[in-house]
C-alpha cells in the first residue's frame, strides 16, 4: 500500500489517460459478448426453439443478415475500445517511465561524492534501466490486466448467470481449481524467469568487467580463465532458461486440458438440460454459455501472470524509491546557503580544520590562509590528507570540525553551484568521456545559464527543450590546450581536436589524459586551480611546459598544487607539508630547505637522485627516492 501511495503522484498527472483506458477496457469486454449473442438468436431462431427473449421467434433471412452485421459491428467497437484503451494506458505507463527515469536522474546528480563512493555503479544502472522496466509493464500492461480481469470476469459471469445458474454454479465450483493451479503455474514461471534475469545481469556484468578491463586481463594473459568464468556463467544461463521453458512450455497444454475438462462438465449437465427440461433452455442459450465461457479462458491464464508482474512491480518501485530517499550529506543548507554570493575571488582559509572518518583521523587542526591569486604547492607522505585538503574546498566533504572560507565566507554559506563553477579541480585519476577532445576539454563551459530542468510534472505539454550547447568555443579550448602543454600532441592526432576518445580515455597516454584534464579544469577560468598530483605522469619537460603555463593562467588566482616533485612545487608562492592529518611545515622552497625538516629531506634526496640520473642509467626517477622517503620515519626536528 505505501508503494501505491508513493507511486500515486506519478500516476496523478495522467489519471485522465488512465481513466479513460479503464472504462474503454470495460466497455470492450462487454461488447466483446454481444456476438454470442447474436449466435444464439440465429441458432435458436433457425431450430424454430423460442426462449424467454422474443427476438429469437420466427427468425428472416433478412434478421440472420442483420445479426452478422451485429456481429461485425460488434467486433470491431470491441477492437477500437481496445484501440482507445492501448493509446491511453500504455502511452500513459511509458510516460509515467520517462518521468520517474528523469526525476531520478535529476535526484541522483544531486546526491553527493560519499553517496557515489558507497553506491555500485550496475546496481545503479540496474535500477534505473531494470526496475523501471518492471513498474512500466506493471503500470502499463498490469493495469489494464487486471481491469479487463475483473471486466472481463463481471460482464461474463452476469451473463452466464442470465442463461442458466445451474452452470455457472458448476463453472464457479471449477474456476478456483482452474485459477489456482494456473496461478501456481504462473509463480513457477516468475520464479525461474526472476533467476533467468539475474543471471542475465551477472553474466552481462561479467562481459561489461571484461571490455572494461581488457587491458588488465591481456597484461595478466588471464584470457583462458576469463573464457572459462564467463563459460561457466554461460551454461548457468542455459540451465535456467531451460527450466523456465519446463514449466512454460507445459502451461497452455494444462490450459487446454483444464478447459476441455469444464466444457465437458459443462455438455454434459447442459445436454441433459436441454433434453429433459421444460424448453427454457435451448441449443442457442447453452452455445452462447459456452462461447461466453471460452472468452475467461485468457483472462484465467492471467491471473497468475498479473500477480507476478504486478508483485515484480511494487518490489521494483521500492527499490526505486531508495534511490529517491538517499540523501546528499553535503548540500545547500535552506536559510543557510546565501543566493546573494555569486562570485568569488580565491582567498582561501582553513581555520582549525579536523575531518574524521569514523575513528580516523584523516586532517588534524589544520590553520592555513591563502591570500587570491597564490601559488600553493601542498606535499606530504602518501595518505596525509592532500587530497583532503582539496575536497573540502569545493565542498566534496564537510569538515567534522573547525571552517573552511572562501573569500571569507564558511564555504557552507556558497551556493554549491556558485562555489563549484568557481573551482577547477584536476583528480589524481582523470576520467574522460567517450567524445572528442574538444568536447572534453570544453565539459565545464557554457552551463552556467541553463534552466533548471522541472521534476514531478508531467512531458505532456512540457515546454520545448532548451538548447544545450554542444560545441565549446573553439578559442577557449584551444587555449587552454596550449596552457596545458597539450596542443602539440593534439595537432598531430589525425582528426586533432575531434578525435573520438575510447572509454575513459583509453586512446591517449596517462600524460595526455592529465593533461587533457588540466586543460578542461582551466579553460572555466577558474577562481580557484586546485591540481592533485596532475603531473606525476608526464616528463620533466613536459612539466616544464605546463608549469609555464599555469603560471600564466595563476595570474590573478589560486592555484593549490599537489604534488611530491620539488621540481614540481619549488616556484610556488607558499608550501605547506602535512604529516598524518597535519600541517607541519609551512613556508617559501628557500625557507623549507632552509629549516632543514621533512621538506629539506625530500628536496636532498631527489636532488641527489637527478645528479645520479644525469652521471648514471640504472637511477630511474627521482620519485623513487621520495618514495622511499615516505617509507623512512620523519625526521625528529620536523615533528614539531
Ligand atoms: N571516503 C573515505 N573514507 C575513509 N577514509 C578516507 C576516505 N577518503 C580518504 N580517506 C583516508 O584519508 C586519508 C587521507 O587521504 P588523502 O586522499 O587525502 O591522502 P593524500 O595525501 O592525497 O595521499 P596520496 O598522496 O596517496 O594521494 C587516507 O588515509 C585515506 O585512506
Amino acid at each position: 500500500m505505501d508503494s501505491l501511495r508513493t507511486l500515486w503522484p506519478y500516476l496523478r498527472l495522467h489519471r485522465r489517460q488512465y481513466l479513460i483506458g479503464l472504462v474503454a477496457v470495460v466497455i470492450a469486454n462487454s461488447v466483446n459478448l454481444l456476438p454470442w449473442y447474436f449466435i444464439r438468436l440465429t441458432i435458436d431462431g433457425v431450430t424454430g426453439q423460442t426462449d424467454a427473449d422474443a427476438a429469437t421467434a420466427g427468425i428472416t433471412a433478412s434478421q440472420v443478415g442483420l445479426y452478422a452485421l451485429g456481429i461485425v459491428a460488434a467486433s470491431a467497437t470491441a477492437g477500437l475500445f481496445m484501440l482507445i484503451m492501448r493509446r491511453m494506458i500504455v502511452i500513459a505507463s511509458r510516460q509515467t517511465e520517462y518521468e520517474v527515469r528523469r526525476d531520478i536522474f535529476h535526484h541522483l546528480q544531486g546526491l553527493d561524492k560519499p553517496y557515489y563512493d558507497r553506491a555500485r555503479t550496475g546496481d545503479l544502472m540496474n535500477r534505473l534501466t531494470g526496475d523501471l522496466g518492471a513498474v512500466r509493464e506493471m503500470l502499463g500492461f498490469g493495469a489494464w490486466q487486471i481491469v479487463n480481469i475483473v471486466s472481463g470476469f463481471a460482464t461474463a459471469f452476469a451473463v452466464m448467470f442470465s442463461l442458466s445458474w445451474q452452470l455457472t454454479l458448476i463453472v464457479l465450483a471449477l474456476l478456483p481449481i482452474i485459477v489456482g493451479l494456473l496461478t501456481y503455474m504462473a509463480r513457477q514461471i516468475n520464479r525461474r524467469h526472476t533467476h533467468v534475469q539475474e543471471q542475465n545481469s551477472l553474466i552481462a556484468a561479467k562481459a561489461q568487467e571484461n571490455f572494461s578491463g581488457a587491458r588488465v586481463v591481456k597484461g595478466y594473459a588471464t584470457e583462458d580463465r576469463e573464457i572459462g568464468d564467463y563459460r561457466a556463467m554461460n551454461l548457468e544461463l542455459l540451465r535456467r532458461n531451460i527450466s523456465l521453458i519446463k514449466v512454460d512450455g507445459p502451461l497452455r497444454s494444462v490450459m487446454n486440458l483444464l478447459l476441455g475438462l469444464a466444457f465437458g462438465v459443462i455438455l454434459l449437465v447442459g445436454g441433459r438440460l436441454i433434453l429433459n427440461g421444460d424448453g427454457t433452455f435451448t441449443i442457442g442459450m447453452f452455445t452462447q454459455f459456452v462461447g461466453t465461457l471460452e472468452r475467461l479462458a485468457f483472462p484465467m491464464l492471467m491471473v497468475g501472470w498479473i500477480t507476478g508482474i504486478t508483485q515484480r512491480g511494487l518490489s521494483s518501485w521500492l527499490r526505486l524509491r531508495e534511490l529517491f530517499d538517499a540523501r546528499a550529506l553535503v548540500r545547500d543548507e535552506r536559510g543557510r546557503a546565501n543566493p546573494g554570493i555569486q562570485t568569488l575571488r580565491g582567498d582561501v582559509e582553513f581555520d582549525g580544520v579536523t575531518v574524521r572518518y569514523g575513528e580516523r583521523t584523516v586532517l588534524e587542526d589544520v590553520s592555513l590562509s591563502v591570500p587570491a591569486g597564490t601559488f600553493l604547492g601542498v606535499t606530504g607522505p602518501t595518505g596525509s590528507g592532500k587530497t583532503v585538503l582539496g575536497q573540502l574546498l569545493t565542498r566534496s566533504m564537510d569538515p567534522t570540525s573547525g571552517v573552511v572560507r572562501v573569500d571569507g565566507h564558511d564555504v557552507r554559506t556558497i551556493p554549491l553551484r556558485t562555489l563549484r563553477d568557481h573551482i577547477s579541480v584536476v583528480p589524481q585519476e582523470p576520467f574522460l568521456f567517450s567524445d572528442s577532445i574538444a568536447n572534453n576539454i570544453g565539459f565545464g563551459l557554457g552551463n552556467r545559464d541553463l534552466p533548471e530542468v522541472p521534476t514531478g510534472v508531467s512531458v505532456v505539454g512540457a515546454p520545448p527543450l532548451p538548447d544545450i550547447p554542444q560545441n565549446p568555443d573553439m578559442d577557449r579550448v584551444r587555449n587552454a590546450a596550449r596552457l596545458a602543454g597539450l596542443a602539440g600532441d593534439v595537432e598531430d592526432f589525425p582528426q586533432g581536436y575531434d578525435t573520438v576518445l575510447g572509454e575513459r580515455g583509453v586512446t591517449l597516454s596517462g600524460g595526455q589524459r592529465q593533461r587533457t584534464a588540466i586543460a578542461r579544469a582551466i579553460v572555466r577560468d577558474p577562481a580557484i586551480l586546485i591540481l592533485d598530483d596532475s603531473l606525476s605522469a608526464v616528463d620533466t619537460e613536459t612539466e616544464r611546459r605546463i608549469l609555464d603555463g599555469l603560471r600564466e593562467v595563476a595570474r590573478g588566482r589560486t592555484v593549490i598544487l599537489i604534488g611530491h616533485r620539488i621540481s614540481t612545487l619549488r616556484h610556488a608562492d607558499q608550501i605547506v607539508v602535512l604529516d598524518g592529518g597535519r600541517l607541519i611545515e609551512q613556508g617559501t622552497h628557500d625557507d623549507l630547505v632552509a629549516a632543514g625538516g621533512h621538506y629539506a629531506e625530500i628536496e636532498r634526496l631527489q636532488r641527489l637522485a637527478s645528479d645520479l640520473d644525469a652521471d648514471d642509467e640504472p637511477i630511474r626517477d627521482a620519485e623513487v627516492a621520495a618514495d622511499a622517503l615516505e617509507h623512512q620515519p620523519m625526521p625528529q626536528e620536523a615533528v614539531k
